[in-house]
């Protein structure tokens, strides 16, 4: 017997000593007994001799001949367990596909398709009433197909009926390997301008070796050109390249612009596939079968089997962060495993994130810049609209709705940004002034006239639209703001010839159906296009001339010291979405504050000098990148327990000297579904002291009383306050 470490999902900060019949490699997955159940664990080693050998339980299945997650991943996985002080067993889980957690085959099972049995088709006749059925076998007169693609078009009702009577047949077929280097065609590349040439080359230099790069690149100056162009290499000496893309920037458009550069098969991996789908890509990227991997922020943990480059596309965007859970960052694991694999590493963004530009600026990553528009477009020239004692109409002042009306006589289309959904982000009352609010959020409903209802944004909750002023009683009840349905609903009237769509994630449930309107954008069916955040993406429109701004006020106020950063990048990529192709784009920012710094300085010094200045900002106010953070939250339906339990905390945490510590306070968004949350902060210059007093803590935080009784976390690097 020999003694087998073995890392479980549960929520404990260490992993279990179980007996197994033979030596195991570390990254196997196992079933374990635990308590009363049977659990799938990952083997992370042997284990040296315990006193409480007799007690030691055996392994009861080895489910795997080779690993799951190769040396490399593996060790991955316990620095991470490490640094973000969270539990292994749930950290390893946390990796794999939904699938191999629940245990089921790392091989790739045979696929089942079905085919005509030809000797029996004649008899079509018996089927003259069942169209569908018919309609079936008319199908696969073609040729066989997959169980997924027939089910696709027909219900499993009309393949049994088929198989029953014998009039088709099923079969296994092996997946076969692809051979995606055979395929590799690289076409239609422009020539690269002298910066993109540069970058381009500066990464080529850098084959089988860490060497992360910031690519800062202005919007439209050509970064994913730079990719396409540096990872030719790459895949032409058989080497896979790894691109993570933001949540929302995963469209059809960025993976075919890969495809149809190469000619190969690209893997794709986000959030709407089935588990199936990712266990198939991730098994293909194992084995070497995809050259090219394109995913949002999990696909970090694909195992590759010859990995040549990681990029990190818009490395600045928040969704790269999980919020829960295992609270990591993709980004900054990337340069991790970059760093674990001897690989290049492309972080690019137009607004780069503090953190990356400051690694930049001290030379620990190489810094490319594209300072330029490719292919002669011009930089979008931005405004600032002082709205102060305007009129407005829908939250458009007059000022503003002549220049759009210029713009769309023209013939282009104009994007206006809000950045709330619904109707509108208050109700009022207008005798009284009381506001409708969500008692468990304590904060307004937002009216959705669309279906009548209130909806807190912050919890979910749904009511219908009260007749009545809950205090005073009065009918007058009036709302109070803009969101993006007031909008589409004033544009319509003050521009009713010119065709409009709302984009927000209302209107665009489903990842298909922002494909769609993507595309009907660009075929120019759209001439106004009124949305949130998920307009700034990364999107190409080549017909955009103007973008408008409608509030910008509230984050220019905000108590989280990332608002600003925030605020830029997202004016500033929205800016970028327009005069992108050969018409020259403006931009348009209404605001009640114009002598605002921080709006000054954007718009007449654009980001990177913003950037840089807001360095200097942080470096002066003590804050990160040049403090390292460690965030614990505590959320409770009565305050006191919430606000207690940090303050205990807080005294476990005494006695470091180089550690800083702020709080207990009430987080940014104070109660959210009927729970009061507090965060306390744990600050320090150097990441060591921190870590230190987290391990040490730890076990006192878990093991006090109130740790049961309430809901609480560790957040390394926290990159949300609300
Ligand atoms: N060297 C080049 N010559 C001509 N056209 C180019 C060149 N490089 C890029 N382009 C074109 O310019 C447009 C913008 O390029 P691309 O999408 O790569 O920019 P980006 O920096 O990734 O954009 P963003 O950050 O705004 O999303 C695309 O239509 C692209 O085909
Ligand atoms: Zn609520």
């Amino acid at each position: 017997m020999v003694l087998t470490d073995v890392a479980v999902p549960v929520p404990l900060r260490q992993s279990f000593t179980y007996r197994a019949p033979i030596k195991l490699q570390p990254g196997v997955r196992v079933l374990v007994p635990f308590g009363n159940r049977r659990l799938v664990g990952i083997v992370v080693g042997e284990a040296s001799a315990v006193q409480a050998s007799g007690k030691l339980k055996d392994i009861a299945e080895i489910l795997d001949e080779h690993p799951v997650l190769n040396g490399t991943l593996l060790r991955l996985g316990l620095w991470l367990s490490q640094y973000y002080h969270h539990p292994v067993g749930e950290v390893l889980h946390t990796m794999l596909p939904v699938k191999l957690r629940q245990g089921v085959p790392c091989e790739p099972e045979p696929e089942t398709c079905y085919r005509l049995n030809c000797e029996l088709a004649e008899q079509r006749t018996a089927l003259k009433r069942a169209h569908r059925q018919l309609a079936c076998l008319e199908h696969l007169r073609d040729g066989a197909q997959n169980a997924v693609q027939l089910k696709a078009s027909f219900s499993p009702a009309v393949i049994n009926a088929l198989l029953e009577k014998q009039l088709i047949v099923a079969f296994d077929k092996a997946v076969e390997p692809q051979d995606w280097q055979q395929n590799l065609n690289p076409n239609g590349q422009p020539v690269p301008d002298s910066e993109q040439a540069l970058a381009i080359t500066a990464i080529n230099q850098s084959a089988n070796r860490f060497a992360p790069f910031l690519l800062e690149g202005v919007t439209g100056s050509g970064k994913t050109e730079v990719y396409l162009q540096a990872i030719e290499p790459v895949l032409k000496s058989g080497k896979q390249v790894l691109i993570l893309v933001p949540e929302i920037g995963l469209t059809p458009q960025t993976v075919n612009r890969f495809r149809n550069r190469f000619g190969i098969e690209v893997g794709v991996l986000h959030s709407q596939l089935s588990d199936s789908a990712r266990l198939r890509v991730w098994q293909q990227a194992k084995d070497g079968e995809l050259g090219i991997i394109i995913g949002t922020r999990s696909a970090i943990f694909t195992p590759l089997c010859r990995p040549g480059m990681l990029i990190v596309d818009e490395e600045h965007d928040e969704s790269f962060k999980q919020q829960d859970g295992l609270r990591y960052h993709a980004r900054d694991l990337a340069v991790r495993r970059a760093q674990a694999e001897n690989l290049p590493l492309v972080l690019g963004s137009a607004t780069p994130s503090l953190e990356s530009l400051n690694n930049a600026l001290t030379k620990r990553y190489g810094h490319l810049q594209l300072t330029r528009r490719a292919g002669g477009a011009q930089t979008t020239r931005q405004h600032i609209l002082d709205i102060r004692d305007q009129p407005i109409n829908y939250g458009l002042a007059e000022g503003m709705l002549t220049v759009m009306r210029q713009h769309l006589e023209q013939g282009n289309q104009v994007l206006v940004f809000v950045n709330r959904r619904g109707y509108a982000p208050a109700l009022l009352c207008h005798h009284c002034g009381d506001t409708v609010t969500c008692q468990r959020c304590e904060r307004p409903f937002t009216v959705h006239r669309a279906h009548q209802r209130l909806h807190c944004h912050h919890c979910g909750a749904v009511k219908p639209v009260p007749r009545q002023c809950g205090h005073c009683h009065s009918n007058e009840l009036v709302t109070a703001g803009v969101g993006t349905e007031q909008l589409e609903q004033g544009l319509s009237r003050l521009f009713p010839n010119a065709p409009q769509v709302r984009i927000d994630s209302d209107s665009v449930r489903g990842k298909d159906k922002l494909d769609g309107i993507l595309e009907a954008i660009n075929q120019q069916k759209f001439q106004l296009l009124i949305g949130t955040q998920i307009l700034s993406k990364g999107h190409h429109f080549p017909h955009v001339t103007l973008v408008v701004v409608v509030d910008c006020d509230g984050a220019l106020f905000s108590a989280d010291f990332r608002a600003a950063e925030k605020l830029a990048q997202l004016v500033t990529q929205l800016a970028g979405r327009a005069g992108r192709a050969s018409k020259p784009g403006e931009m348009w920012l209404q605001t009640h504050n114009p002598q605002h710094p921080l709006l000054q300085d954007l718009v007449n010094n654009g980001y990177a000098h913003f950037a840089r200045h807001g360095l200097l900002e942080r470096q002066c106010s003590g804050l990160p990148p040049f403090q390292s953070q460690v965030a614990f939250r505590a959320e409770a339906i009565q305050a006191e327990q919430a606000y207690d339990f940090l303050c205990q905390v807080r005294s476990l945490t005494d006695g470091e000297a180089e550690v800083q510590r702020l709080g207990p306070m009430p987080s940014l968004l104070e109660k959210r579904q009927g729970r009061f949350r507090f965060i306390l902060i744990l600050q320090s210059g150097q990441r060591g002291p921190l870590h230190r007093l987290l391990h040490r803590c730890l076990p006192a935080v878990t093991a006090l009383p109130l740790a049961a009784r309430v809901r609480w976390s560790v957040d390394v690097d926290p990159t949300d306050f609300s």
